[in-house]
């Protein structure tokens, strides 16, 4: 296997363009997977990354894409080779990662599912960039540098746009998605865990639907 690989990120600008915010999802109940589709798609958001952070996760996954058709559901945290493999099985539309590694890398280069890989450097910018990678995203967010690292970024390395995660919120979304090199944020706070336990869809729709009016 190669060390580097070519992007594989055909079709994923698209997705990405789907919504202002990306929820990212930890289900711990697989039986929460479709009613929470639903309601985050009644909010207006069409798109989510589930991440495998639980037991569930790649069961919450095949759910919401065998049942719930209108939406858009990504995997996230994965962080292997293997992973990346199951879920792509399960049904993943889209991959994400924290960060990138080679092997990592080389999964997605032979896969037929797009990739969305993490970066928090310029160095990792650049490296990512010089394999084609153009969509990244920017994590840990804010404790990385937030906007200011990003405005930063931009001025040297323009063509490479940013999907920033990691302490964002509806507080400062907007301001996240007013940056040029920014196409949409992630993060978990459409979902609280508390709605979650209680099964509280209602909830998790208003949020949705606050989420999904940002303008970018
Ligand atoms: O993708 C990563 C995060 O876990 C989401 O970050 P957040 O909980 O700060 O929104
Ligand atoms: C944090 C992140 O990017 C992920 O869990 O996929």
């Amino acid at each position: 296997m190669s060390t580097w690989v070519q992007a594989n990120q055909g079709g994923l600008a698209e997705l990405l363009a789907i919504s202002p915010v990306i929820p990212v999802l930890t289900i711990e109940v697989v039986s929460h997977a479709v009613p929470l589709a639903h309601a985050l798609l009644e909010g207006g958001i069409g798109v989510v990354e589930v991440t495998l952070r639980t037991e569930v996760a790649l069961q919450a996954i095949a759910a919401m894409a065998a049942s719930v058709p209108g939406m858009v559901v990504g995997a996230g945290t994965v962080l292997t080779a293997v992973q990346y493999r199951r879920v792509a099985e399960a049904g993943a539309r889209f991959v994400v990662s924290p960060g990138s590694s080679p092997s990592v890398l080389d999964a997605a280069a032979a896969s037929s599912v797009p990739f969305l890989p993490g970066a928090a450097t310029p160095s990792e910018v650049l490296a990512l960039l010089e394999h084609g990678y153009r969509w990244q995203k920017f994590f840990p967010a804010e404790p990385a540098g937030g906007i200011p690292m990003l405005r930063a970024i931009a001025a040297p390395i323009p063509e490479v746009r940013f999907c920033p995660t990691g302490g964002i919120g509806l507080a400062n979304a907007a301001d996240y998605l007013a940056l040029a090199n920014v196409i949409c944020v992630g993060g978990s706070w459409l979902t609280p865990a508390e709605s979650l336990r209680a099964g509280d869809w209602r909830r998790i729709a208003v949020l949705a639907a606050e989420a999904a009016a940002l303008k970018r």
